[in-house]
This record gives structure tokens, sequence and C-alpha cells, in this order.
């Protein structure tokens, strides 16, 4: 997913709903849109300028989601208390036979500020070499 600062602390990602990542016959799915949420909630506490990981991510999945649409997630900070950073998203479809204004899914999310050596006691666990921390912009989805 590719991600866009917006007005204030929100940021905008697309997703293309592929084949992939279909759950039932035809949808996208949960775990998918639940990865995507994720993303782009952690995107928008990037603009805070402190790394974070997640803590707490409740989804409501109102609608199902056609294969081959094109999602547009919005997600915002609603608050902050000490390391605890409150989030909240939705999507719409804005492509495809099923595209409408209608919120299709939202979710609701508790990030925490950690600091760079959060991951250090993790290095040896992996496989190859870690990455680093990631840049706002771009994400692995
Ligand atoms: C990978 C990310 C890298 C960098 C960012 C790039 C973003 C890019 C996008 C990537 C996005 C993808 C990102 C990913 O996928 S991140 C990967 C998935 N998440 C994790 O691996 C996190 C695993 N968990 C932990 O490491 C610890 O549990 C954390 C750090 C979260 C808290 O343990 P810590 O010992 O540090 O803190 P604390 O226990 O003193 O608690 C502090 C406060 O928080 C409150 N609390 C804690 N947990 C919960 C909870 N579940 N519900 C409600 N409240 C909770 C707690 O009551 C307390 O409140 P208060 O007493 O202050 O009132």
């Amino acid at each position: 997913m590719h991600f866009t600062a917006t007005e204030g602390i929100e940021v905008v990602g697309r997703l293309t709903a592929e084949s992939r990542y279909q759950g039932g016959p035809g949808v996208i799915h949960g775990g998918i849109l639940t990865t995507a949420f994720d993303e782009t909630q952690g995107m928008a506490c990037m603009l805070l300028g402190t790394a974070v990981v997640t803590g707490h991510l409740q989804i409501d999945f109102a609608r199902p989601i056609p294969l081959g649409s094109v999602l547009e997630f919005r997600a915002r900070i609603d608050g902050m208390i000490r390391r605890k950073v409150y989030t909240s998203s939705e999507v719409r479809i804005v492509e495809g036979a099923a595209a409408s204004d209608e919120i299709v899914a939202t979710s609701r999310g508790l990030f925490l500020k950690i600091k760079p050596e959060h991951f250090t006691p993790m290095q040896e666990f992996v496989d190859g070499q870690p990455t680093g921390l990631p840049t706002f912009g771009d994400s692995t989805l």
C-alpha cells in the first residue's frame, strides 16, 4: 500500500482486493482487511514522528467486499494519553462494480509508542537481516 498525509493528522491509502486475497468465495479475506487497517492506522501514528506497535485492534466488517474492488482507507489520530495513541479508520470501495460512498468496514486501534530498542531482543530470532524500522509512505502490503 502507498500512503499520503492529508489535512490534520490523517492518512489515506489504497489497496486493490486482488484474487490472492480471497476469503469467502469472491470476497476479500477479513484478515487481509484487518492487516490493511493495521498498516493504515500505524502510518497515521508515524505522522507523530515516533515508532509504535499495535496493542489492540477492533474491526467491524459491515459489508462483503468483492474481489477486484479498489479500497480507500482513511485513518486518523483520535487522542493520546501518555504512550497510548488512539486511532480510527474506515474504508470505502472507490472503484469497481460495488463502488459507492458507503463505509464497508471500520476499525478502532490502540497503538503504543515504543523506543527502537523494543525490537532488540527479537533480532537473534530473525532469519536473515532485519530490514529496520519502516519510513512513512509505503508499506509491505
Ligand atoms: C512494526 C512497527 C514499527 C514502527 C512503526 C511503523 C508503523 C508502520 C505501520 C506498521 C503497523 C503495524 C504494526 C504492527 O503490526 S506491530 C506488531 C503487533 N504488535 C506487537 O507485536 C505488540 C506486542 N505487545 C507488546 O509489545 C506490548 O504488549 C506493548 C508494547 C503493546 C505494551 O507493553 P508495555 O510494557 O510497553 O506497556 P504497558 O503494559 O506498561 O502498558 C502501557 C499502557 O498501555 C495500556 N495497554 C497496553 N496494551 C494494551 C491493550 N492490548 N489494550 C488496552 N490497553 C493496553 C496499559 O493498560 C497501559 O495503560 P496506562 O496504565 O498507561 O493507562
